[in-house]
């Protein structure tokens, strides 16, 4: 059998603060890992991932360079005949051509509104699982996906663990319409008047998520524009967001003109995380086939 054809990966030491939770290999290679590099960690936990996928399976495909190990990978094993009959919805345009280029077979979630597994990076983790997601521009078609997967696997490398949401002092992502964008991102800046360290933007194509300027004569061409020609305003907070998530993402949501918030409360089942000396998954509580079978 071709290398790319094994199932197993190749480091497995628990993950310290996460080992309680730890359902993985049990420890084994010395941390010859020592010197990975931030995308071999990230090859890693997706790798670990697609030991998940079985053949016939329905596969949310995420997106973002963690992700795209787990594309290729699944690419790799359905080319060698270790997985076969997999169909994957992708969560965006960018995930559609790569997963294609990796040879999976395609569809969407209209003929397939129920998805066995989702695999996908972050941008963020907290303590509970919580997520933010889209500073790739992709959290919308993401949340559907993931949503509506049985399991949903999160892959990170370590720099994505946060004590709290918003806390990297990176973008939380809002997609808004096109339409009324300005009074949209008023209403959102009302929203967390007050809260120290808070700020927000319109993002621009020019620059990206983490690109942190707050240059009030943006003008809308520059606008960068999501795969459902969106916007995504950036909300920024200095010390992550405290208070109630839940409650605060309602108060988003409610907003007219926003169409989805960057934070997944609550939609992960387990999250690997590889750092420098091992690997480790933490497992939620979102297991979500009960709420599925009600579709
Ligand atoms: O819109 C982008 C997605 O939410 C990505 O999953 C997220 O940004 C993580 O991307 P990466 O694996 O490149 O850090």
């Amino acid at each position: 059998m071709r290398a790319a054809c094994s199932r197993t990966i190749d480091m497995a030491i628990p993950f310290p603060h996460l080992l309680h939770h730890d359902r993985s290999q049990p420890a084994a290679s010395p941390p010859s890992c020592a010197a990975r590099s931030q995308d071999e960690l990230k090859r890693v936990a997706a790798h670990r991932a697609v030991e998940f996928v079985q053949s016939g399976m329905v596969l949310g495909l995420g997106t973002g360079s963690t992700a795209a190990h787990a594309l290729d990978r699944i690419g790799d094993l359905l080319r060698c005949g270790a997985l076969r009959d997999i169909v994957g919805i992708p969560t965006s345009e960018w995930a559609a051509a790569r997963a294609a280029a990796a040879g999976i077979p395609l569809s969407d979630l209209n003929a397939h509104p129920v998805v066995d597994l989702s695999i996908d990076g972050a941008d963020e983790v907290d303590p509970a699982l919580n997520l933010v997601k889209g500073r790739g521009g992709s959290l919308l078609r993401e949340k559907m996906v993931e949503g509506a997967s049985r399991r949903f696997v999160v892959i990170v490398d370590e720099s994505k663990l946060v004590p709290r949401l918003g806390a990297s002092g990176l973008a939380v992502p809002v997609e808004v319409i096109p339409f009324g964008w300005a009074l949209t991102l008023r209403r959102l800046r009302s929203l967390f008047e007050g809260m120290p360290g808070f700020n927000l933007k319109l993002r621009t194509a020019a620059t990206d998520a983490k690109a942190n300027s707050f240059d009030e004569n943006v003008f809308e061409q520059e606008a960068f524009v999501t795969d459902n020609k969106n916007y995504i305003v950036d909300l920024f907070f200095e010390d992550g967001i405290h208070g109630d998530l839940n409650l605060i993402s309602d108060e988003i949501l409610r907003i007219t003109g926003v169409v989805e918030h960057g934070m997944f409360l609550g939609l992960a089942s387990s999250v690997i995380v590889a750092r420098k000396d091992g690997v480790a998954r933490k497992d939620g509580v979102a297991m979500m086939e009960k709420k599925l079978n009600g579709i």
